[in-house]
């Protein structure tokens, strides 16, 4: 699916065949914006560029045919919902007081975590690179490039459950982007500490020797070459169609033999180190995981002994591909395989290999703990200016994407003050339907354009890009004093790593790496050992932020925090692409770990009411409604249990008059859903998105988000954080149906309640069928509206969970209409028994 936004007017007519924008220059932004950034276009023109540097981006606001009835909506239905309240306060009659009160304070939460909401979207904001500009800005006519230095993260964390296979097609989509190659260089965090992961790097290095050239040459897209290999018929872009057919095949060829190294990297590893461990090891010695070279590994061993296994060994860095300046020290750089690449520059970028030390006396501080070590290894090789980091599971989707970033740190407006710039996030395994909702566009394309508009979109985990040092704590400029203090006790031991960031923060850095020593090696390998980040500023001011399951959100917030900005950045052609878990219960595990984890950033120094100094009022709403999100859950489940109340003999309404009542509630829902439509039309997402979403907040608002809320609890009570349980990219063995996980039901306790509401809302309806039938003749007009009204809302419920209902039928599911016999039958069978059960009690007290 093509991304909302897109590349604007100004990519227009751009010759450049890799941009998309230039098949579709009008409208391409969506028809619902206008161009804001007129005056300031006009300013920049008549004084060329206040500081010299040209605009490099575009900005759009929604137009004010849709703005403008959208925001008068929201503040309609402010009053509605208070009216609502005062309503209800007057008429506090209930046959049940206490559920009555309950349920007031539910509205009320309901009330003010929709304005924590919605408030935040009043002002939405576009902001679409112009990658012409940057490239008539940067791009010297000798094919150089002033662009600054990009240092590119990789994080993984298990070689079985997040498939070698993906991680390496990552780092050959980012070896292969388009970004000059002595400013680029890439860093593979492997938690694991696994000597296959080393290997695999190395071959896919000299995989990369064909591939990247090749990329180069046709102008390949996607350049992960697992995805690009499955496209039927890629279009044509490059310059060379003569040799592309020859070229495409060898490369292929090459590639599955690639694929087949990698797969036998496992076997040929454990054959070596059977011959070393009977040759070099004496009786009694632990058998050892031996390296190509016959040296013993430094991590984790296949027989794991008390300091090799996962979890306790060495910090290892390895050099796989030095400066392209220096030449690469690949021993053979491999055959060109009759593939002519005489004018394709054939460089790499740096490529290195990084797994931390690990001690289980010390806390490793999951995901965060390993960007850290990153950030430091990093910064004594090639100390980039910029940081952009992903998740294994997701690879550069448009080799562009690296540039289109700069454009908005290196424009002149805010670009010095901009920290971050978010990408949104995209999937491609997600089955057709988006059952769970997983590609989440409504918060992707809605919510995080909103926040575009106030002080930028928070930071969401992978396919983002930061500047150094706002990673590093350091004020924006605007607040930056003179003499900041780079110390250790901040920063850590290192005298090197400590003079790189007073380089960083002066900006004295060059862009070639020094040539690696022994010592240099030495160095970073202690910068990444485990015990080196130990009482430091290191997850607290500095670098990705520890002691939480979502790094991400409250890493983006200390940065808000300090003032610094962010930007959001859509691109036609989705700049990056990952995997998404379809399968529910891993679905709800992540959605546990997310939602665990804003509850535990309300729970924190880092809670958005009293911590980020700097952040702006809106935005702090934002952040607040980010925090406790998963509290309305209870509220929800309580009234999604409600309907038990149909399984009461006598009739009992929750609040009276009855039918006012709902009518009231109807209005302000439906009003919820015409704002949410409006939403729609200027996020660019469809109604199935906006359902979808609709949808999973239901069934995870009766499964994980009070799981969540649980974990909390007991977090406030022992002190023990949320596991981070790393999503389980491994799909259910069936190779014909590549969505066969989504029919795979995994039973966990969380998905009880959820069961529990299903059938409740099954058996209401069961029993309000039955009692029509018994009371049909005996009952009033008004108690005729009443158990319509009742039925609606059982219904409404059962519409939300349809997807869960779809899950417990698992393989059934592949024939939704089953479901849609199945309930009817349900249904009827509970009225049976109800009319059954109610003519036995009759005849029985007759008797
Ligand atoms: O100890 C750990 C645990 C995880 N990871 C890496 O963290 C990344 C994200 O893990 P994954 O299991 O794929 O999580 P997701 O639920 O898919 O991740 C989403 O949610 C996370 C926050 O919970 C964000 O950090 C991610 O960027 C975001 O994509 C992966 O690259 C892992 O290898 C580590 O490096 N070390
Ligand atoms: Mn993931």
């Amino acid at each position: 699916m093509a991304s909302a936004a897109g590349a604007g007017g100004a990519n227009a007519g751009l010759a450049d065949p890799l941009l998309a924008s230039a098949k579709k220059p009008v409208g391409a932004k969506g028809k619902h914006w206008v161009a804001a950034d007129k005056d300031q276009r006009r300013a920049a023109k008549e004084s060329g560029g206040e500081d010299g540097r040209p605009l490099l981006f575009r900005t759009y606001k929604v137009k004010g045919t849709l703005l403008h009835p959208y925001r008068a909506l929201i503040f309609i239905r402010l009053i509605a919902v208070l009216l609502f309240f005062v309503w209800r306060i007057k008429h506090n009659k209930s046959d049940i007081m206490w559920f009555w009160t309950l349920s007031v304070v539910g509205d009320v939460w309901f009330g003010f975590s929709w304005l924590l909401n919605q408030l935040p979207k009043f002002n939405p904001v576009k902001t679409i690179p112009d990658m012409v500009a940057l490239k008539r800005q940067y791009d010297l006519p000798d094919g150089t490039s002033t662009l600054p230095g990009i240092d590119v993260f990789v994080t993984t964390a298990d070689p079985i459950d997040e498939p070698i296979l993906y991680t390496m097609n990552c780092v050959l989509s980012i070896l292969a982007s388009d970004y000059p190659v002595d400013r680029c260089a890439c860093y593979l965090s492997d938690d694991s500490g696994a000597l296959i992961q080393y290997e695999a790097l190395v071959e896919t290095a000299k995989f990369a020797t064909l591939w990247v050239p090749f990329c180069r040459k046709h102008c390949i897209e996607p350049r992960a070459p697992e995805s690009y290999f499955e496209l039927e018929a890629p279009l044509y872009t490059g310059s060379a169609p003569e040799d592309f057919k020859n070229d495409h095949s060898s490369v292929h060829r090459e590639y599955d033999e690639f694929k087949e190294h990698l797969d036998s990297i496992s076997s040929a590893i454990s054959k070596r180190s059977d011959a070393y461990n009977s040759m070099k090891t004496e009786e009694g010695d632990a058998k050892a995981t031996w390296m190509a070279n016959g040296t013993q590994w430094p991590g984790s061993w296949i027989d794991t002994t008390e300091i090799h296994r996962k979890g306790h060994h060495a910090g290892i860095v390895k050099v796989v591909l030095g400066h392209s300046i220096r030449g690469h020290n690949l021993g053979s750089q491999a055959s060109t395989n009759n593939l002519n690449f005489a004018s394709t520059d054939v460089r790499l970028p740096m490529l290195v290999y990084i797994s931390r030390g690990k001690n289980p006396s010390y806390d490793h501080n999951k995901k965060a703990g390993a960007l850290n070590a990153q950030l430091r290894a990093s910064a004594l090789l090639s100390n980039a200016q910029f940081i952009i980091n992903f998740d294994c599971d997701h690879y550069i989707n448009n080799s562009q994407a690296l540039r289109a970033a700069m454009c908005f740190m290196l424009d002149q407006r805010q670009g010095d003050s901009t920290a971050f710039v978010q990408f949104p996030q995209r999937f491609d395994n997600v089955d057709p339907s988006d059952r769970y909702g997983n590609h989440n566009r409504v918060f992707f394309d809605g919510t995080m354009l909103a926040l575009n508009g106030l002080q930028g979109p928070s930071y969401l985990g992978t396919g983002c890009m930061f500047r150094r040092i706002a990673l590093y704590g350091i004020d924006p400029p605007e607040w930056r004093h003179d003499n900041i203090v780079v110390d250790d006790k901040r920063f850590g031991s290192s005298i090197p790593f400590l003079e790189s960031v007073s380089k960083a923060i002066n900006q004295e850095r060059s862009t070639i790496p020094p040539p690696i020593s022994e010592t240099l090696v030495a160095e970073m390998e202690r910068v990444v050992s485990a015990s080196h980040d130990k009482a430091t500023g290191w997850g607290k001011g500095v670098g990705y932020i520890y002691d939480i399951a979502t790094e991400d959100i409250v890493t983006g917030f200390r940065i808000h925090g300090q003032g610094w900005r962010s930007m959001y950045c859509t691109m036609e052609r989705d700049a990056f692409c990952g995997i998404a878990p379809i399968n529910l219960t891993e679905r709800l595990h992540q959605i546990v770990r997310w939602s665990g984890g804003s509850l535990e950033m309300f729970f924190s120094l880092n809670n958005p009411l009293i911590g980020g100094r700097r952040i702006q009022a809106l935005q702090r709403v934002s952040y607040l409604n980010m925090t406790v999100y998963p509290v309305t859950s209870l509220f929800i489940l309580l009234y999604a249990l409600s309907p038990v109340m149909w399984l009461i003999p006598d009739e009992v309404y929750i609040q009276r008059p009855f039918t006012k009542y709902v009518v009231f509630l109807l209005v302000i829902i439906l009003m919820i859903h015409v704002i949410g439509w409006l939403e729609i039309k200027w996020a660019g997402v469809t109604w199935l998105d906006y359902w979808r979403n609709e949808q999973f907040f239901m069934i995870g608002s009766t499964s994980a988000y009070p799981a969540a809320v649980l974990h909390m609890v007991v977090n406030l009570l022992t002190k023990k954080g949320i596991h981070f349980r790393v999503t389980s990219k491994q799909t259910a063995a069936d190779t014909n149906d590549k969505f066969a996980d989504l029919y795979d039901m995994r039973w966990v306790p969380m998905l009880i309640p959820t069961t529990v509401v299903l059938i409740a809302n099954v058996g209401a309806i069961g029993v309000a069928m039955g009692k029509t039938i018994v009371y049909m003749g005996a009952w009033t007009i008004a108690q005729k509206t009443h158990a319509a009204l009742g039925l609606l809302f059982n219904v409404w419920i059962m519409v939300l969970l349809y997807p869960f209902a779809l899950a417990i039928m698992g393989r059934w599911a592949k024939r939704p209409v089953i479901l849609l016999v199945l309930l009817p039958v349900a249904f009827t069978i509970v009225c049976l028994v109800y009319v059954a059960v109610h003519i036995l009690l009759l005849s029985y007290l007759t008797f």
